[in-house]
């Protein structure tokens, strides 16, 4: 059953809501009424990778700066969830973004549990040599599908960008790093609005082409729906088969899941998320939270696919961070799990 929140152990209705609702315990693949299998879906995968990427897109957006330690536990706590993945920091400018100047100190004081892979954000040469020197053994490169939003968040055009993530990818790859890739506003920008799918396309293979062995397709200011979603996966997946490509689904338009259910539909089956609903990009306003990783959790356990992760953990995370920053999870599970046990 995992480690209960005590909110939540102590709720009296507890022990039914488990009986009637599987899902909300541990990972339960294979433990479902066989009528409420995932089969009564078609397409969708067995397992579904999270990425969890709270540390980094998460505590980016957040106004004040959150103390390393808090970080660090907050990360180590992560670990222990069952999550496979946790981007943790980025070796990013501080000038840019003051929230990741303490890349080197948060890489160097996390546990690293065995198992569990910790990449970080590098956009340039610099980039990567601070994260390796600071032990990261995992990194990712972020272009995106709108000039103007690349101009805004990385200071180049998409083709400079391009140009300089060869030489990291290139790099990294000559000592052994794998290299990830994101393409923001795959369904929307900030400033542009609407992003041709071609064009999100186009960019995705030239980061696949360069050798990021997975690249996730961002909507980065969540104003997606499962329409456009479907019709921007249409057109990558001409390109790249669906075992390389990721989802990383903002939820300011409360789209999220519905994004995320259509993508695993077509065949995908990694999904970014942010514990307690966290996270936006400094550069693009307007945008909100990821989607939280227990919701997302919720809805994979509901769906009887296995993601081994274990949502008591998550929620326990999720409280530990949001204590720390002061604010209301974004996540609905978390919300009403708390508040179901005060009733
Ligand atoms: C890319 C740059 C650095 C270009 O910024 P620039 O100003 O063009 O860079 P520069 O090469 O001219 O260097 C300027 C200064 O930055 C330093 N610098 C240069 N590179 C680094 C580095 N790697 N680490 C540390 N310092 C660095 C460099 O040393 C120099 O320092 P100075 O001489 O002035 O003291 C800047 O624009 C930047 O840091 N941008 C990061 C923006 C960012 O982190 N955005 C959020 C992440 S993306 C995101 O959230 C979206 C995503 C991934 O989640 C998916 C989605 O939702 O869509």
């Amino acid at each position: 059953m995992g480690n209960v929140p005590s909110a939540v152990k102590h709720c009296l209705s507890y022990q039914q809501l488990l009986r009637e609702h599987l899902w909300i315990g541990d990972s339960v693949a294979g433990s479902l009424d066989p009528a409420q299998d995932s089969s009564q879906f078609s397409g969708l995968p067995e397992y579904v990778k999270i990425v969890e990427v709270g540390p980094r897109d998460g505590l980016q957006n957040e106004k004040v700066i959150v103390p390393t330690d808090v970080k660090i536990e907050f990360i180590n706590q992560l670990s222990q969830t069952g999550l496979s993945v946790i981007e943790v920091t980025s070796f990013v400018s501080s000038k840019w973004v003051p929230q990741m100047a303490d890349h080197t100190e948060v890489m160097k004081g996390i546990h690293q549990y065995p198992g569990v892979r910790y990449p970080v954000l590098t956009p340039n040469l610099q980039g990567l040599h601070r994260a390796v020197a600071a032990g990261a053994t995992e990194i990712a490169v972020f272009g995106a599908a709108s000039e103007s939003f690349s101009k805004m968040n990385i200071n180049c055009s998409i083709e400079e960008s391009m140009e300089k993530f060869e030489e990291v990818v290139k790099s990294a790859k000559y000592m052994g790093i794998p290299a990830r890739g994101y393409v923001s506003c795959a369904l929307g920008c900030p400033y542009e609005g609407s992003i041709a799918p071609q064009k999100v396309t186009e960019v995705a293979k030239r980061l696949y082409g360069m050798g990021c062995y997975e690249i996730s397709l961002g909507d980065t200011v969540g104003v997606g729906t499962p329409g456009n979603m479907r019709r921007m996966l249409d057109s990558v997946l001409k390109e790249i088969p669906p075992v390389a490509l990721a989802v990383h689904c903002h939820d300011t338009y409360g789209q999220a899941l519905a994004n995320i259910l259509t993508a695993l539909q077509m065949g995908i089956n990694v999904v970014d998320s942010a514990v307690s609903g966290l996270g936006g990009c400094p550069y693009a306003k307007g945008a909100s939270g990821n989607v939280a990783t227990e919701d997302l959790v919720y809805m994979l356990n509901g769906l009887g696919l296995n993601t081994g992760v274990n949502l008591y953990k998550v929620m326990e995370a999720g409280d530990f961070i949001c204590k720390a920053v002061n604010k209301t999870t974004n996540s609905k599970v978390a919300q009403a799990s708390f508040r179901a046990s005060f009733e």
